[in-house]
């Protein structure tokens, strides 16, 4: 590990290979591999996926495994599988894979029997969220619960919206679940301002349990609760109204949330990676704790696939070493995700936490500074609606954007032929973006020869197809897990730390600095830099301060 993967000969051999690929194309590579469809396909539990769209030759992965290996990729899974502290920079393991192990799995790690304290956690949750779906859990008034509202941020916000949103065809008729992030208060107003005070339960989710949007939110929301419900409601009524998730008791207790009615989880468990944590509550209540434990049991099956693979034929490990290919040695900036089902229309989203906060860094595990591109930005939205906005800058445009297209087979509402039409668009979009159409077909189809060239695609853009029969608990699961490792892949490969995220702290920091002289009529905004001051200036003449 001492030494930089970057300087190894598997790298220059890669910077070689990046150099004179701009002569190849997905033309001519399938043009002479008649079955490279069939051979650059693999299967990771319910996943098919099919990368031979992706611009590579056998002899760039060849390289790339090659590179993988001076990384030492299987020797890093097998430390975060164990609970080594690969968390460097704050000294922890990295252990969201221990969430989703079964009952009768063996870890312990530094003294502790991680698998036995998960599942107490999760068998808490079950019987708390059977409680709140049968109605034997009721409000203050005694009526039953009917919207659940999770306050958090980021990892605890992120997660479980994806996932409530990804699994509607699974949830309860009787329960809807909101979520509250934003400190603007128009989001808790918008939240709120049309709910029974009496039938509301919110979840307060927050790892840290200091982190001023979700505390400022949730003690706005126990005013709205406490005013709602009116005379007479105080301590008993926040109690039937107020669960916390968090790893910290000490400041739920503070906060005035009973620690009995706290779900807990450990600090080897990273924000962004905590939905299947005690962070997926509300997703539970929702979908029920037999449907949670499937997508558990989804994620479980990636990670094994991950942890005992030949890389070779590592579904997790070959995207993330193309994520590299392109990102690190061809030059690519971004990262398309393009789901084929509105269900997980938040997908995106929660992959932009999962990956950029992950992978955004710039120094290396020694403290050196990488000399290299990382971390791509990742964005997307739901075919087709992206088709009629941004595909095509992805078709046209100058960039090289490698896009994911995952898709189902079956739909979860089937609705006369939409279905069929909905995935020939799938299927359209990635062969168009690969091969193109080139001057001649263009001309061929009666196209003046002026407008021609406004009409050819060069083709020659990389996808990678997912294909799943359905979007079920356990497949996405299985998906989340997917690129949870694929992340993991491309840290490892470039010697950084995924799992810490001090870039966000400063902004936190800052934030709390400046609060005063936005609310201040004294304290004058004189000591920022000349930008800031001015505008803190007129945003309180603005206020009238
Ligand atoms: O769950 P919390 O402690 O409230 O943290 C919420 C979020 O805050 C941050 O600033 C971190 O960058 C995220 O990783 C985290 O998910």
């Amino acid at each position: 590990m001492s030494e930089h993967v970057s300087d190894s000969t598997e790298w220059q051999t890669l910077q070689g290979q990046a150099e004179k690929f701009g002569a190849v194309h997905l033309r001519d590579l399938f043009g002479s591999d008649p079955k490279r469809g069939e051979r650059l396909t693999a299967q990771v539990a319910d996943l098919t996926v099919d990368y031979s769209k992706n611009l590579v030759t056998d002899e760039v992965l060849t390289a790339l495994l090659a590179l993988a290996d001076r990384a030492g990729l299987r020797e890093r899974i097998g430390a975060m599988f164990a609970g080594e502290h690969i968390n460097v920079t704050e000294d922890r393991a990295v252990l969201h894979t221990a969430l989703r192990l079964p009952r009768d799995a063996n870890l312990v790690v530094d003294g502790q029997d991680v698998v036995a304290e998960v599942h107490e956690v999760l068998d808490r949750m079950g019987a708390f969220s059977d409680k709140v779906r049968s109605g034997e859990w009721t409000g203050h008034t005694g009526q039953r619960i009917k919207t659940v509202v999770n306050i958090g941020i980021g990892g605890s916000d992120l997660g479980p919206v994806m996932a409530y949103e990804a699994l509607k065809a699974f949830k309860s008729p009787d329960i809807e679940c909101r979520f509250i992030s934003n400190i603007d208060p128009t989001d808790l107003y918008e939240k709120t301002h049309d709910l029974d005070p009496a039938t509301t339960l919110f979840i307060v989710c927050s790892k840290t349990f200091g982190t001023q949007e979700t505390l400022t939110n949730a003690t706005e929301a126990r005013n709205w609760l406490l005013a709602g419900l009116g005379d007479g409601a105080g301590a008993d009524a926040v109690a039937k109204h107020f669960v916390a998730v968090s790893t910290n008791a000490d400041r739920v207790s503070g906060f005035g949330i009973d620690t009995a009615n706290m779900f807990g989880f450990w600090d080897w468990v990273g924000g962004r990676y905590s939905l299947p944590s005690a962070v997926g509550l509300s997703v539970m209540i929702a979908v029920g704790k037999e449907h949670f434990a499937d997508m558990l049991a989804g994620y479980h099956t990636v990670d094994e696939h991950f942890r005992t693979q030949p890389l070779e034929s590592n579904v997790p490990a070959l995207l993330g070493l193309l994520n590299v290919w392109y990102d690190t040695f061809l030059g690519a900036q971004s990262h398309a995700i393009l789901p084929y089902s509105q269900y997980l229309h938040r997908f995106a989203a929660y992959l932009q936490q999962l990956t950029m906060e992950s992978n955004g860094k710039s120094v290396r595990l020694d403290g050196s500074p990488a000399s290299f591109q990382t971390g791509e930005v990742f964005w997307g939205e739901p075919g087709t609606n992206g088709q009629h906005a941004f595909y095509q800058l992805i078709h046209q445009g100058t960039k090289m954007i490698p896009a994911d297209f995952i898709g189902f087979s079956k739909p979860n509402h089937d609705i006369g032929e939409m279905h069929d039409l909905f995935m020939s668009n799938f299927f359209a979009q990635t062969g168009a973006l690969a091969f193109g159409r080139s001057i001649d077909q263009v001309l061929a189809e009666g196209t003046s020869p002026e407008i021609a060239p406004h009409r050819v695609m060069q083709g020659n853009h990389p996808t990678t197809t997912i294909i799943a029969e359905s979007l079920t608990p356990a497949v996405l699961g299985q998906l989340i897990a997917l690129y949870e490792h694929i992340t993991f892949t491309q840290g490892t490969i470039w010697q950084i730390n995924s799992f810490d995220q001090w870039g966000v702290e400063l902004g936190k920091v800052m934030a709390n600095q400046l609060a005063p002289k936005l609310t201040s009529s004294s304290a004058p905004a004189q000591d920022d830099d000349s930008s800031t001051n001015a505008l803190i200036k007129l945003y309180r003449s603005q206020r009238g301060r």
